[in-house]
This record gives C-alpha cells, sequence and structure tokens, in this order.
C-alpha cells in the first residue's frame, strides 16, 4: 500500500508558444506506453476540472484586463488543484506523468518584473518537483521561418 511517497516519475515540457511542447510530449507518452508504462498526460492551465475552467478563464478572458498579481494566483490556483488532484495522486501510483507546462511557465510569464507567478507558485501551489526536457534553442529560431514558408 502506498503511504503517498512518490514513486512515479514527472516530466515536464516547457519552451515558448510553438516550440513543439505538445508534439514531444505525446510522441513520448507513445513510446513509454509501447514500452508498458503508465503514463498519464496532462497541461498546464488546466488538467483537472476547475483548473480547465481556470485555463478558460485566464486565457480566453474577454472582458477587463486581469492585473499581473490576480493573473499569477490564478495559474497558481490551477497548479494546486493540478498536484493535489492529479499529479501527486499518479505518481503515489506508479506512473509516468508528463505535463504541458509547469512551474517554470510562471517563472518565465509571469516572473517578469514583480516575479508574483514564481513566489505565488512556490509558496501556494506546493507541486511534487520535477524532470524538466528543454527543446533545443534552434528549433525555436527555425520553426517561424519554417510555417511561414509552407
Ligand atoms: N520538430 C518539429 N519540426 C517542425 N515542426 C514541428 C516540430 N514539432 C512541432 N512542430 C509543429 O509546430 C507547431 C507547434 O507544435 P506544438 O503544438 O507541439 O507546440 P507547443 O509548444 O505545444 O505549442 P503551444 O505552446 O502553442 O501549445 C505544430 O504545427 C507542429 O506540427
Ligand atoms: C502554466 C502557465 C501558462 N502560461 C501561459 C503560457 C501560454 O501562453 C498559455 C498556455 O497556452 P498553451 O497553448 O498551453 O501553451 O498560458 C502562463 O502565463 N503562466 C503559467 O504558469
Amino acid at each position: 500500500m502506498s503511504d503517498g511517497t512518490p514513486t512515479g516519475l514527472f516530466i515536464v515540457f516547457e519552451g515558448s508558444d510553438g516550440s513543439g511542447k505538445t508534439t514531444q510530449l505525446s510522441l513520448l507518452a507513445d513510446a513509454l506506453t509501447a514500452r508498458g508504462y503508465t503514463v498519464i498526460t496532462t497541461r498546464e492551465p488546466g488538467g483537472t476540472e476547475i483548473g480547465e475552467k481556470l485555463r478558460d478563464l485566464v486565457l480566453s478572458n474577454s472582458g477587463d484586463p486581469v492585473d499581473a498579481r490576480t493573473e499569477a494566483l490564478i495559474f497558481a490556483a490551477s497548479r494546486a488543484a493540478h498536484a493535489a488532484q492529479k499529479i501527486r495522486p499518479a505518481l503515489a501510483a506508479g506512473a509516468v506523468v508528463l505535463s504541458d507546462r509547469y512551474i517554470d511557465s510562471s517563472a518565465a510569464y509571469q516572473g517578469r518584473g514583480a516575479a508574483w507567478g514564481w513566489r505565488a507558485s512556490l509558496t501556494l501551489a506546493a507541486g511534487p518537483p520535477v524532470t524538466c526536457c528543454q527543446m533545443p534553442p534552434f528549433s525555436l529560431r527555425c520553426r517561424p521561418q519554417q510555417a511561414s514558408s509552407v
């Protein structure tokens, strides 16, 4: 019986918008599944019912602009639910969890200036530690040229 200590593996894909995170995540999920691993794919913001609602709220907001601190706390709230309801239980059950974005996105997007995203994520979201896979920088430079030449 599990005592709640993580036994699985948590891998996160971070990068600029359109850098290929979802593509690589999906390829790795297929490869690991084919080798017999239990794989959970997920994303941030989102990954849970409340997280997906928060995603819609913050990414599709057509009302008044959201101030930086509020925005950082919405991402942190989504992450807290994600960690508690999905990531930690899956890791405790021994799964490989592949997440499309995690805390480093808050550092990159909300961390500019006041560092609200980073602080909120570390102090409020209480997510598990992560293994990062980084995209090689050259692919970020090439992608827009490839897309526009089609
Ligand atoms: N290695 C690659 N070489 C060329 N094109 C690629 C490569 N990987 C992904 N793409 C293409 O680049 C586009 C963006 O890929 P993808 O959706 O995986 O990126 P993403 O980082 O998840 O994007 P977003 O941040 O917007 O969710 C897609 O059209 C995809 O087919
Ligand atoms: C987790 C997280 C995400 N964001 C931003 C980054 C992207 O612009 C969108 C997510 O869109 P994607 O299609 O899933 O790449 O949200 C952010 O600003 N802060 C965060 O913590």
